[in-house]
């Protein structure tokens, strides 16, 4: 096993879903499941959990890997991950049938071997072929789109693997229940479950995998956005669409799962949140620490404020998680929360105006990236992101029946939140964008001078 994992290290470093940038994982193995795959090849399919100990704490991945026998092995060599056995090579799993069977089997029949449990959910699928192919872009987690004449699936295979069910499945499958237009039909999902290694005598179990409806020949709102604001189009229409779905999700959120009021510790706890957040920043991101104690008054002056209750929410929403359908509108995604937050903070109730915040953020990336890519003008656009912004807040206060606007300061907080989030998302992943959140969280201290 330990010549696997040195195969696995450097093959780990370079892939998109890897969370510790920059540095070399340092991995230890957590547990191995072996799959029976209806693929008929001569090949073992496993799946690995290592636990990735470069970065405090240490972060759990789940590794799908095919063995089959290196003369067969017929794939682009970005896929393989190395040959620790002499005539036995290690694929990628989502990039081989014999896994991308096993896992359509779990998911869409239930099952499994000790261990791994496959758990269909919502009307059956057909049982049919479907071919299978990896979803190209970047994501941080690794989806596979399986095609059919009659039910298409996409299945999202976590990379990052945490103890519990996952908010993405245990949300989007209960709006989905619910009958909520505005996520895809859920189909099923694969948990594991082992030795607790904290707890011997007790249990521990993860989400693997998600499998939705997937919805063919659709753009995502933030190609839409982009093409809009490149033209110089109205984009209104659909920002207060996408105000009125996520008002419809939060509305349907605050009756499937507890709400309450936001007492002193869940003050506490948001701010912090917002200062453990900003104090990253300005470690990681050099000019952040100009803007910090103008940006933590914001945050002091938010907390002393009103707040309305406490709900489960999206909690990553932005352009890139939603799907824009023909003849349909809004379709909400990825309902995992960032990826950077804690899972115990990510599954507690939380302000709904964090998703508006988000949304907001992302309508002022449109215009900033255009600005890096292309060399706009911002002021040539601020017309374009007035109009939008204004449309997606009519649009979410006209379905949820409360002015958003009198959220004040605390939407300007969250909104600087999520911009020093982004900062750090930006300087570790994309550095040639950081101008753009940086700007913004310039910005957002212009206008919280309003409420002074
Ligand atoms: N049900 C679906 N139908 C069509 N495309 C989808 C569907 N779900 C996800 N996608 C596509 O996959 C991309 C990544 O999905 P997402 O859930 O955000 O993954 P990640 O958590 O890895 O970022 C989306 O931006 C979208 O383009
Ligand atoms: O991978 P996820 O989709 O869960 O989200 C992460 O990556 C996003 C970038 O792909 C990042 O979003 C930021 O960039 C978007 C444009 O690419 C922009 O629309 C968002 O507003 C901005 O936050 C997201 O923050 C991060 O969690």
């Amino acid at each position: 096993m330990d010549s696997m994992l040195a195969f696995l290290a450097p093959w780990m470093s370079r892939q998109r879903w890897y969370g510790g940038k920059g540095r070399e994982p340092s991995l230890r193995l957590e547990a191995t499941w072996e799959l029976a795959s209806p693929a008929p090849a001569e090949a073992r399919v496993l799946v690995h959990l290592v636990a990735d100990e470069a970065t405090l704490p240490a972060v759990t991945y789940q590794i799908p890997v095919v063995e089959r026998e290196t003369a067969a092995v017929d794939i682009d060599s970005e896929h393989v991950i190395g040959s620790p056995v002499p005539g036995t090579t290690l694929i990628d799993g989502p990039f081989d049938p014999a896994f991308t069977a096993a896992l359509e089997a779990l998911i869409t029949r239930g099952g499994g071997e000790a261990g791994i449990e496959g758990t269909p959910i919502g009307e059956a699928v057909h049982a049919e072929p479907r071919t299978a192919s990896v979803l190209a872009g970047e994501q941080s987690n690794t989806s596979i789109v399986y095609r059919g004449e009659r039910d298409s699936m996409i299945c999202k295979v976590y990379r990052q693997v945490h103890a519990g069910l996952s908010p993405d499945i245990e949300l989007s499958a209960a709006l989905s229940a619910a009958g909520s237009i505005y996520v895809p039909r859920a189909i099923g999902f694969v948990s594991a479950t082992r030795a607790d290694p904290r707890d011997p005598a007790g249990t521990w179990s993860g989400s693997l995998a998600f499998g939705q409806e997937f919805l063919a020949d659709v753009e995502d709102a933030w190609r839409v956005a982009l093409r809009a604001a490149a033209e110089d189009r109205d984009f209104t229409a659909e920002a207060r669409s996408l105000g009125n779905a996520t008002a419809d999700v939060h509305r349907t959120l605050a009756e499937l799962f507890p709400t309450r009021p936001a007492g002193p510790d869940d003050r506490a706890a948001v701010f912090r949140a917002w200062e453990r957040r900003l104090s990253i920043a300005v470690a990681e991101v050099t000019p952040m620490a100009d803007l910090a104690d103008a940006v933590h008054d914001i945050y002091d002056a938010a907390g002393r404020g009103p707040w309305p209750s406490l709900q489960r929410i999206h909690g990553d929403l932005h352009l890139g998680q939603v799907l824009e359908v023909a003849d349909h509108g809004c379709v909400l995604l990825d309902f995992e929360g960032e990826p950077m937050r804690p899972m115990r903070e990510r599954t507690e109730p939380d302000l709904a105006l964090r998703d508006v915040a988000g949304v907001l953020r992302s309508l002022d990336y449109v215009v900033g990236s255009l600005r890096v890519e292309d060399g706009r003008s911002p002021e040539g656009m601020q017309s374009w992101a007035r109009h939008t912004r204004r449309a997606f807040l009519d649009g979410y206060s006209a379905a949820s029946g409360a002015d958003v606007e009198q959220a004040g300061l605390l939407l300007v907080a969250l909104e600087l939140d999520k911009a020093v989030y982004e900062c750090i998302y930006e300087a570790r992943n994309r550095p040639e964008w950081l101008g753009i959140p940086f700007g913004g969280v310039e910005r957002l201290l212009a206008r919280a001078a309003r409420f002074a």
